[in-house]
């Protein structure tokens, strides 16, 4: 199979976890549109009553197979979250942001019940980091991160829009810092030192709120933990 296959593969064994769920929060990333693509065929797609989406991207797809779009302000906290990652660990801790939309995803993760992962087999890792964290910033506080991702091991590169050849832009309206070959011994520990630099709106590690159930696509079936 290829890796958009195992993407589709596993999007499909989450669908299970969206069933009789009346508001669901939606992730954001390639195996996210793959169950959003499932979403628009299923049976029970008329009984979900809206979604909180964590990106602009998200949004306008769900809107596009009829799923009405509701503000997290007004839905309270979520029974079901469903987000792929960049990694994750078998204690079910996650890099992501790749995307760009961790801000939003860390939020609606933490106001759900139960996290949902979706990855395909190339993300399982033992330890986090081979994929470069993305730290959002506000855009004047850019520098100043940058030099402290540095005094702790980390070589930030701010991500830049391919298409505009300017700095890439957040749905929030800030900047991302990648940051390569950190070495995350503790990623609790890790997330909160970098969330505590004056600036950060937060980073890419999901080990405070880690998920709940991870589904991997793998060969031929989808393994659960
Ligand atoms: O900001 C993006 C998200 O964290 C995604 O969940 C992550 O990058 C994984 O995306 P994909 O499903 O495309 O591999």
């Amino acid at each position: 199979m290829t890796q958009d296959e195992l993407k589709k593969q596993v999007a499909q064994a989450a669908l299970q976890y969206l069933k009789n769920v009346p508001i669901i929060g939606m992730g954001t990333g390639s195996t996210v549109t793959h169950l959003i693509n499932l979403l628009a065929d299923c049976d029970f797609k008329n009984d979900i009553e809206g979604a909180v989406s964590s990106s602009g991207k998200t949004t306008e797809h769900l809107r596009s197979i009829g799923i009405p779009v509701l503000e997290l302000n007004q839905t309270g906290d979520l029974e079901v979250y469903v987000d792929g990652a960049d990694e994750v660990t078998p204690h079910k801790k996650m890099l992501k942001g790749g995307g760009g939309a961790l801000t939003r995803e860390k939020i609606i993760a933490g106001a759900s019940k139960k996290f949902v992962c979706i990855v395909d087999e190339t993300k399982c890792v033992d330890i986090l980091g081979k994929f470069p964290l993305p730290v959002e910033v506000l855009p004047l506080s850019r520098s100043f991160v940058a030099r402290q991702l540095v005094k702790m091991g980390g070589q930030p590169e701010l991500r830049m829009n391919k298409e505009t050849g300017a700095s890439y832009i957040t749905d929030n309206g800030c900047e991302i810092l990648d940051v390569y070959n950190l070495n995350i011994v503790d990623p609790v520990e890790m997330e909160k030192a970098i969330n505590n630099i004056p600036g950060v709106i937060t980073n890419g590690l999901f080990a405070l709120r880690d998920a709940d159930v991870v589904l991997v696509g793998k060969g031929s079936e989808v393994i659960s933990y």
